[in-house]
């Protein structure tokens, strides 16, 4: 775990040994304690260097041990004994110093990084805080407002703006451990007194307590119900106003709370998640590491509206050569100039070059033959988007992928308009696609290992979080978000307003409330799908709305504001008003209430009292047994795959580590009895029927999220 040897004759060089990252896993505190106290005792020896194998210093605290019983040796006593040192100790950082390793560096009496390597305090991003003495020591160090900053958003810094900071001592972009070594043979006689980070006064600047007030304001702002970030703000003020010791005392107090907090188990267990989905499977058998995708040079996206521009601006800034195709000459004129702007306003704000010269834009379909991977993103429409994959067959090289940007659409039949449907899958990015994290690789029943892989190497390139699923429509966010949406609007009719439904699921943790989101994406776009679907017409006798379909209740709610052009955000009316069109800033509506209270009557529907509890359970409950039925059919393999996508995809707060994590933290037995609770109230609402996984696992004892997948193979393999 920690290798100690000598070198240099005077120098002991101790080793972090633990693959992947070098984390501080109880054996690893053992191993460094040891270490320390043999180098201390060696009268030969006269300074320390702490270094990690394989070029990676210390991705901090073993997260992996935090759900269980704490052992070995402490971190801050440890940390505390080698600052107390009487030899100097140098911490040679390469790779990463994060979270209890930056800590561990902080502890020693100098930093020497390599260029780059990068280091950081994201322990909020965990729901924990630096608990080990870093929100004391790092105040101490760099001052209040840069240690609030990194602490509070958990961002990682470049070894330049560390040593601009101060944080490091010296960079290096030579063999780090040798230049630590060397540092530490001249600095071994110094005095230590100066060095002792935990020693120096907590330098203020002089308007502290304005400067406190308004980082919390920010963060209770941006938090969402998330409690660490304000805790992380509190052990900070604790370093700036009390001596170390106490600052020391309430650092531990604070991260008590946090550790044991459903928070930080939820935030942990999403940490794993996120690379959980990375190991994707596919219900033949396929998997990640028996895959092997094939190398993408050149790229082309078909249909430069919103979401074809932004899978440019994506594409192009990962360095991939691009063919962005649109037919009308109008429209790829505004496509082009939209998308210079974007990558310049990229390249400015991340320092660097804008990639304009990646893409080759053209208005034939035949400028896309060489490409390796086709991108298709034209209007939402079966007809029109098999057109597009018949030409792309007939005009690509037989190796080409090709993939559809549809939300939801059938990609069996795409793949069937195409010489290879094997090499077919779906993309589905979301907008805006040069920003969200979120990508759904949609495999259809004929498409191939290779494409999957292809498809998620290609997202990982250009930095999205990919997730494999399989064809289904709305695949899996979509489909989960037709329940809840259907839910916001039938407790709309029961009596509800649109501000309390957002209300309620912006104090839970959503960016924004359902109503809002739907009036920013725009209530025409669900509205032209209901009409395609035959949903959003009148009963055919009455030439009212209708509001059961196929024995089903029905709200056409959404369809009788966007026969009032009330689109949302964009005609300036929608569930709220704006002042103009395209403003931002919803209004609750006077006209929408009465629109409501007539509707009411008119279907003699009696408004009733609506709570906070009803809109979260049966928003959220809907939405979570699709979720059950998304697993149960294996169109995702496992919970970690829904919560991803419910993350990244649609601002679900990460603190409740996405909806299946949540459902674990309510309680399965109290999700099914709520469930069966509305559906007994509403048996028109299919939605609201527990599903059978959940059935299943409330009787197979509950057993954790992480033991879920034994019980979903039981029940596919037995429908
Ligand atoms: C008293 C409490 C004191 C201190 C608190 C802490 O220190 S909390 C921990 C703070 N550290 C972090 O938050 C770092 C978390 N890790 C990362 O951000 C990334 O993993 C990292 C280190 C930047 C490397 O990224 P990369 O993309 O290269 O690899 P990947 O993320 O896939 O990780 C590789 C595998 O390592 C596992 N892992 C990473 N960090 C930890 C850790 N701290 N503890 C346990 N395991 C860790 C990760 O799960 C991957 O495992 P795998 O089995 O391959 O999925």
């Amino acid at each position: 775990m920690a290798q100690y040897t000598r070198v240099s004759g005077s120098v002991g060089l101790i080793t972090l040994q633990s693959p992947p990252v070098n984390a501080l896993s109880a054996a690893m505190r053992q191993g460094i304690v040891d270490m320390m106290q043999r180098a201390l005792s060696e009268p030969e020896v006269k300074s320390v260097v702490i270094c990690g194998q394989n070029g990676i210093f210390c991705g901090g605290a073993d997260i992996k041990e935090f759900g269980g019983q704490m052992s070995g040796p402490p971190l801050i006593p440890m940390i505390h004994a080698i600052e107390a040192a009487s030899k100097p100790v140098v911490a040679a950082i390469e790779g990463i110093a994060l979270g209890g390793g930056l800590e561990l560096a902080l502890g020693c009496h100098y930093r020497i990084a390599h260029s780059k390597a990068r280091v950081g305090l994201p322990e909020v991003t965990l729901g924990l805080l630096p608990g080990a003495g870093g929100s004391q020591r790092l105040p101490r160090l760099i001052g209040v407002p840069a240690a609030l900053d990194l602490i509070t958003t958990g961002r990682h810094v470049t070894a330049a703006e560390a040593l601009k900071f101060g944080l490091v001592d010296q960079i290096t972009d030579h063999n780090t451990v040798n230049v630590a070594v060397k540092f530490a043979q001249r600095v071994a006689d110094q005095p230590l007194d100066a060095r002792r980070i935990s020693t120096y006064p907590c330098l203020c600047p002089s308007d502290v307590a304005v400067l406190f007030e308004e980082v919390m304001q920010r963060v209770r702002r941006t938090a969402r119900g998330a409690i660490a970030p304000i805790a992380c703000v509190q052990a900070v003020r604790a370093a700036a106003t009390l001596p170390y010791n106490q600052g020391m005392e309430r650092e531990r107090e604070l991260m008590a709370t946090l550790f044991t907090s459903g928070q930080a188990r939820a935030l942990q267990y999403f940490f794993f998640a996120q690379r959980a989905v990375g190991r994707w499977s596919m219900p033949s058998g396929a998997r990640w590491d028996t895959s092997k995708p094939r190398p993408v040079h050149k790229a082309a996206v078909i249909g430069l509206g919103t979401m074809g521009r932004g899978i440019t601006v994506a594409l192009a800034q990962a360095g991939f050569s691009v063919v962005a195709v649109e037919t009308q000459e109008k429209q790829l004129m505004e496509a082009k100039q939209a998308i210079s702007g974007m990558l310049e306003r990229g390249a400015k704000r991340r320092g660097v070059a804008p990639a304009l010269d990646k893409i080759n834009y053209g208005r034939n379909i035949q400028s896309v033959a060489d490409v390796d991977l086709v991108i298709e993103a034209v209007f939402e429409d079966m007809a029109l988007k098999k057109k597009v994959f018949q030409q792309l067959s007939a005009v690509c090289k037989p190796s080409t992928f090709l993939c559809s940007n549809t939300s939801g659409l059938d990609i069996d039949q795409l793949a069937c308009q195409t010489r290879n449907p094997e090499l077919v899958v779906g993309m589905h990015f979301f907008a805006p696609a040069h920003v969200m994290k979120l990508l759904e690789v949609v495999y259809g029943p004929k498409s191939s290992p290779l494409a999957v892989a292809t498809a998620m190497q290609l997202g990982k390139k250009i930095g999205k979080v990919s997730v494999a699923v399989g064809n289904c429509r709305g695949f899996v966010g979509n489909r989960m978000l037709k329940p809840y949406l259907e839910q916001a609007l039938f407790l709309l009719e029961e009596g509800a307003t649109p501000e309390f439904v957002d209300q309620v699921l912006e104090e839970f943790g959503f960016a924004m409330g359902v109503f809002r989101m739907s009036d920013l994406s725009g209530l025409d776009v669900g509205w032209k799908v209901r009409m395609a679907d035959g949903l959003a017409m009148p009963d055919p006798t009455t030439g009212q709305p209708t509001r059961l379909r196929q024995g089903r209740r029905y709200s056409p709610l959404g369809d009788l504001l966007c026969e009032q052009g009330r689109f949302g955000q964009k005609t300036g009316r929608g569930w709220y008003q704006y002042d103009k069109p395209g403003s931002q800033v919803a209004k609750p509506d006077p006209w929408l209430h009465s629109f409501l209270d007539e509707y009411r009557a008119r279907h003699a529907l009696v408004a009733h009292r609506i709570d906070h509890q009803e809109v979260l359970e049966r928003c959220l409950y809907s939405m979570i047994n699709e979720g059950f039925r998304i697993l149960e059919d294996g169109i995702a393999a496992g919970p970690e795959d829904i919560d991803v996508i419910y993350v990244f995809g649609y601002s679900w707060p990460r603190h409740h580590g996405g909806p299946m994590f949540y459902a674990a933290t309510v309680g399965l037995n109290k999700v099914l009895e709520r469930l069966e609770h509305y559906y007994q109230a509403h048996p028109d609402v299919p939605s609201l029927q527990p599903c059978h996984l959940l059935r299943k696992l409330v009787a197979s004892g509950r057993p954790p999220i992480q033991k879920w997948r034994e019980v979903i193979k039981k029940v596919r393999s037995q429908l």
